[in-house]
């Protein structure tokens, strides 16, 4: 592309803008000249196109004239190093020395297999259809014998002389066509013989020879002269053998086709880009390769389109490319830009993919400090995740594999014998039975009883072991700060049991039956926030997972704090977002755009640099026995099988106190606050508790409960004048003495 010489161009300078000579620091380049100097002798000047970049706009009023373009230094930067701009490009865009697929063992094994699968599948279809081609050749056989007879009466009686013997005769020249006919006698004379001769010593040779062969030999010899006849009967639009077609799921994805199913998502502006021809507007960044088990295709999507809006119509993407959805995955790549697709295209829909085993279903055990296997990602690379220092929120419609996903992650966390299991499964069901004979804690039902255990649990980890933690870790801290350089848990104190600073595992299946429970939603809230807050630095892993992921069953202090997110299919932008976080769904992870097919596939958070989608491990019911059991075996010989694993009668009965509760309503850094205040917040945190002293309707009288509760643990009440009355409050700092004595 070039730029018009100011002669070439007759537009007014108000039209063209001027542009500016900046002074370079790369070379000494001669200045452009200004639209309104005088003109130069017409040159024809060729300059390269540059895309303007930070192009500086002068304001209209500034100077003289209209706002004026500055392009001119980035010209003379780039007239002079071009080169330079390429390096610069070209290393940003390198290609992989080794291609993807060789450099990780599972994807090379992917590809071989990829390879064999193809050949095989060629071998077998042949192989299955070898009858039909005999059957074929029978039937052409007696074209074949015809065309054979055919040929061979043209050539015995030497028919291609007969158009000059014609013409001879025709035109009376006689002597012409006495010869013809000589040569003709001769030749038909000679060939005729011949042929009778072979005919007859065939024909001897074979009554001779076939009485003493054996019959698969004559069948053979048959059966090859029908085959022979049979080819020779070929008809050019009927191929013998049909073509191996290449089954959908390994067909080559071409930059045709790619191009051809963005034009079919109806985007104006990909339509408008891919009708100009030549313009760079839409383009692939690098060459369409193998990658794991499909190929992969980087696409610079025209200006302005989002690959957002591709994965919206994912379905249309897939029908443009005549794949099944399940193997159609648009990707963006947020460290570029929005507009830059991977598109992912696999041989096989994910939901049909084998899964992959787990890796731990038949020996090993675990360290909750390092990575666990979880599943694997469309390309069937290992996904694994650390839960150390995390919490997970999995989310789905019913019957997705929430639970299966869960069970992966309690089973991985089994293996580590040195982790407590507190389990609770609150649809009743019995879904996270297989880890029970593990667990410190197990409760499972629909029933008030299991929601009380499960809160007791919550209680204890909120307001005991987290305190408790806090108070051990700070100490030692203290004493040796190397032993515990970020204030956290480290593999060592972790490991020293008298430390009591184990990892403690805390699940909570069907979680919306807690956070929607009308006794305990709110403590529920308030203890969940907190274990997600300050439990991971403390060794304390909350692990939920939910059917119902909206706004009411998933209180936002939870959704918003939670570490790593799995969220399976779900129906629209908000469970999406409360499981995957906010504007998930706007930065296109959408985990709307699975079908019900794809069980156990979701978008997973929180564990690579981007949202990837991953497909847990599947374990059914007696594979997760088996592995509970060698977890089991691997606690014993560790010691550390406890309570209801261990047949301990372990108390599961509230031990927290109206200290407690106190301190968990209290309002931000206030240092005192009136009774009665507390008293209606106590209510809504334990309606089971305190909600009837609502019903007192005397304030002084209601405010009386509160002291006479404070008594036993010798926390006194006072008047307080706030807000221009006089009532009776308590004192922050009385509750939490009374609580740390
Ligand atoms: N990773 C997976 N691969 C293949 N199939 C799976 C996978 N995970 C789950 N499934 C299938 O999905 C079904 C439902 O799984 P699961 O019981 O975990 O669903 P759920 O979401 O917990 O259901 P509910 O909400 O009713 O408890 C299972 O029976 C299983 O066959």
């Amino acid at each position: 592309m070039s730029y018009p010489t100011p002669h070439q161009d007759d537009r007014t300078a108000e039209e063209t803008g001027q542009v500016l000579n900046f002074p370079t620091v790369i070379g000494t380049a001669a200045p452009r000249p200004r639209t309104e100097d005088p003109a130069p002798a017409p040159t024809e000047v060729e300059v390269e196109y540059v895309e303007p970049t930070d192009v500086e706009v002068l304001d209209e009023d500034t100077d003289t004239g209209p706002a004026r373009r500055v392009d001119t230094q980035v010209e003379q930067w780039a007239d002079q190093s071009q080169w330079l701009a390429r390096v610069a490009e070209g290393s940003r865009t390198t290609q992989p020395i080794v291609p993807l697929w060789l450099r990780d063992r599972t994807e090379a094994e992917q590809v071989l297999r990829w390879v064999t699968s193809y050949y095989a599948h060629v071998a077998a279809y042949q192989a299955t259809r070898t009858p039909l081609y005999m059957l074929r050749l029978m039937g052409r056989s007696p074209r074949g014998a015809a065309r054979i007879l055919g040929t061979w009466g043209r050539w015995a009686f030497d028919t291609e002389t007969t158009a000059l013997r014609r013409a001879a005769a025709g035109g009376n020249r006689t002597g012409e066509y006495m010869m013809l006919s000589r040569q003709h006698s001769s030749r038909v004379k000679v060939r005729v013989t011949s042929s009778l001769v072979l005919a007859t010593a065939t024909l001897i040779t074979v009554a001779v020879v076939s009485p003493a062969a054996p019959a698969w030999a004559l069948w053979s010899a048959v059966w090859a002269g029908l085959s022979m006849l049979g080819l020779l009967g070929r008809r050019p639009d009927q191929p013998l053998i049909d073509r191996a077609v290449l089954p959908t799921k390994v067909e080559k994805l071409t930059s045709d086709a790619v191009l051809k199913a963005l034009s079919a998502l109806g985007i104006s502006e990909i339509t408008r880009a891919l009708a100009a021809k030549g313009d760079e507007e839409i383009g692939f960044t690098a060459p369409i390769t193998r990658d794991g088990p499909g190929w992969r295709a980087e696409v610079n999507l025209p200006r302005g389109v989002v690959v957002t809006d591709v994965i919206d119509k994912r379905d249309k993407l897939a029908s443009g490319l005549r794949r099944p959805l399940g193997c159609v995955w648009p990707e963006p790549v947020n460290e570029e830009h929005p507009g830059k697709l991977v598109l992912w295209v696999g041989d096989q829909a994910m939901n049909q993919a084998r899964p992959t085993p787990w890796p731990l279903t038949e020996k090993g055990t675990t360290d909750l400090f390092k990575p666990l296997p979880f599943g694997s990602d469309q390309r069937a690379r290992a996904i694994a995740m650390t839960l150390m220092f995390e919490s997970v929120l999995i989310g789905a419609k019913p019957r997705m594999g929430k639970t299966f996903a869960l069970r992966v992650l309690l089973l991985a966390a089994a293996l580590d014998p040195n982790a407590e299991l507190n389990v609770f499964e609150l649809k009743g069901t019995g879904d996270c039975q297989s880890v029970e004979k593990v667990s410190h804690v197990y409760a499972s039902g629909a029933d008030q009883d299991t929601m009380s255990t499960c809160m007791n649990t919550l209680r204890r980890i909120a307001n005991k072991e987290l305190v408790k933690r806090a108070e051990t870790i700070s100490r030692i801290a203290k004493a040796d700060p190397k032993r515990c350089p970020e204030n956290k848990v480290t593999p060592e104190l972790s490991a020293d049991r008298s430390l009591g600073l184990h990892p403690i595992v805390l699940a909570v299946d069907e979680c919306q039956e807690l956070f929607t429970n009308e006794e305990y939603k709110q403590e529920a809230a308030k203890l969940a926030e907190a274990i997600i807050k300050r439990g991971p630095a403390m060794g304390i892993i909350l692990l939920l997972a939910t059917q119902r992921p909206d706004s009411k069953s998933l209180p936002t202090g939870v959704s918003a704090n939670v570490g790593i997110r799995f969220c399976l299919r779900v129906m629209g932008q908000l469970e999406n977002d409360m499981v995957l976080g906010t504007s998930s769904y706007k930065n296109g992870i959408r985990a709307t755009t699975f079908t019900a097919k794809d069980k156990g596939i979701g978008y997973l958070v929180g564990v690579e640099d981007d949202a990837v989608i991953a497909r847990s491990a599947y374990i059914d019911g007696p594979a997760a026995e088996t592995i509970s059991e060698r977890a089991r075996a691997a606690r014993i010989a560790a010691g550390t099988l406890t309570g209801h694993a261990a047949g301990e009668e372990i108390a599961t009965e509230d031990t927290t106190t109206i200290l407690d509760h106190l301190l968990a309503v209290w309002p931000g850094d206030v240092d005192a606050v009136w009774s009665v205040r507390l008293i209606d917040a106590l209510a809504d945190y334990r309606p089971g508790l305190y909600a009837a002293w609502l019903d007192i309707e005397d304030e002084k009288a209601r405010a009386t409960q509160l002291t006479n509760a404070l008594k036993p643990h010798k926390v006194g009440t006072r008047q307080l004048n706030r807000e221009g009355s006089n009532k009776r409050g308590v004192d922050r700092e009385a509750v939490e003495q009374a609580a740390n004595r």
